[in-house]
């Protein structure tokens, strides 16, 4: 595993739930990762030079922001590879990596780009949680020459994430992933800009900024370095998606300006309809898709303080079950609840008594 962060990490503990007895190496450049990784048992062990960790692996995942992962594509040509090893990536973006591994062509190594389309707004090993794709997609993108057995056998390694594969090209990724999880990150940024700017004339601003913008803004939190790189190469789809998103902002201007109180009503109200009408929404979906997780101190008591606190409020939970708890670290609880509003009521109360939630999709 090259690179041991929130995915890096979280695929690390998949792949091992599913192949408890594969030898799984890490490496990274930050070394404090590296024996964190190593002391909460994400790898067997960790690596200082690369090459010595790759020579024997079958196979090489890399799980860097999207601009290293070129480069690292660019080293891993030069090394010498197991015979029939598989290269893959965990990146947001796959034109610019899959175009540039057409490098491995005519070796005996099979690249096959991947995105798990799950993730949080958390950095670091500390953050990484086998069941953190669980229902989620794994986008992955061999080409026409990819051998299909090598993506087969990839799907294998990564049985232990329980995502559903599906199968893209990298331009077709690229805007899909453009448009439902890029632009909404520099949305998200640029809401906080704004709030940030008049701040400095109303202090009292960020006091009052709570329920929907928090919600809104929960991903401006991301890693900066890593939403850089996506932006960078994702440039042409991002660049058309700002264009259309100044016409609608416009379109919402005149509305206002001309208190046009039915077409501002049908601009939420048709906005309402199709974001409810969302496949997580679909009866039928996977009762899952309603799943909340929450980290939890492992201490006596603490399921009945976050029990009691969703009855408090009248929340209902369907199921409810304890993820992976270990002595001394922290426990997940997931919680299982009957509708998305009632998750996102869940999430609003728990984080307001501090407890750190996350939704896995
Ligand atoms: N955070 C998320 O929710 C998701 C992220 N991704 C993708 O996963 C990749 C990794 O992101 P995260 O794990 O979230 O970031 P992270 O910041 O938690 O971890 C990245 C790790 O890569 C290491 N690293 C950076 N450059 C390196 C290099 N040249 N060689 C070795 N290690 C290097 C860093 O030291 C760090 O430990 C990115 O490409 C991102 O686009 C994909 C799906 C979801
Ligand atoms: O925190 C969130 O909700 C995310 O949007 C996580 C995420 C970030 C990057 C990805 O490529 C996929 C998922």
């Amino acid at each position: 595993m090259i690179g041991l962060g929130l995915i890096g990490g979280s695929i690390a503990l998949a792949i091992k739930k599913e192949h408890p007895t594969c030898l799984l190496l890490g490496y990274d450049i930050q070394e404090d990762q590296l024996k964190m990784a190593k002391s909460l048992g994400v790898i067997d062990e960790f690596v200082t030079n690369i090459e010595e960790g790759i020579v024997d692996a079958d196979l090489i995942i890399l799980a860097i922001p999207v601009t290293k992962t070129e480069e690292m594509i660019d080293k891993l040509v030069t090394y010498k590879l197991k015979p029939s090893c598989i290269v893959t990536d965990v990146g947001s973006t796959k034109e610019k990596i899959v175009e540039k591994a057409k490098a491995f062509e005519g070796k005996d190594v099979t690249f096959i780009g991947g995105h798990p389309m799950a993730g949080s707004h958390k950095t670091g090993v500390e953050a990484a949680k086998a069941h953190l794709f669980e229902n989620a997609f794994y986008i992955l993108t061999p080409t026409e020459d990819t051998n299909m057995t090598k993506v087969i056998q990839l799907q294998n390694w990564l049985k232990g994430t329980k995502a559903k594969f599906i199968e893209l090209s990298p331009k077709q990724h690229d805007e899909l992933a453009g448009i439902i999880s890029h632009f909404p990150h520099i949305i998200a940024a640029s809401l906080v800009h704004q709030v940030a700017k008049i701040e400095k004339e109303q202090p009292l601003l960020s006091n009052l900024a709570a329920g929907g913008f928090r919600d809104i803004t929960r991903i401006a939190s991301a890693s900066p370095v890593m939403w850089r790189d996506i932006l960078i190469h994702n440039k042409e789809t991002l660049l058309e998606l700002l264009s259309r998103w100044q016409v609608e902002m416009d379109r919402v201007k005149n509305l206002i300006e001309a208190a046009d109180d039915s077409s501002i009503y049908e601009y939420f109200d048709t906005a309402k309809m199709f974001r409810d009408g969302l496949p997580v929404k679909q009866k039928g979906a996977i009762p899952s898709f309603y799943d909340l997780y929450v980290d939890v101190p492992d201490h006596p008591g603490v399921i009945s303080d976050v029990t009691g606190i969703l009855a408090r409020e009248d929340i209902s939970i369907t199921n409810i079950r304890i993820l992976e708890t270990r002595e001394d670290i922290m426990g997940v609880l997931r919680l299982s609840f009957r509708s998305d509003p009632d998750r996102d009521r869940a999430l609003a109360c728990l984080t307001d008594h501090l407890y750190e939630c996350y939704i896995s999709s």
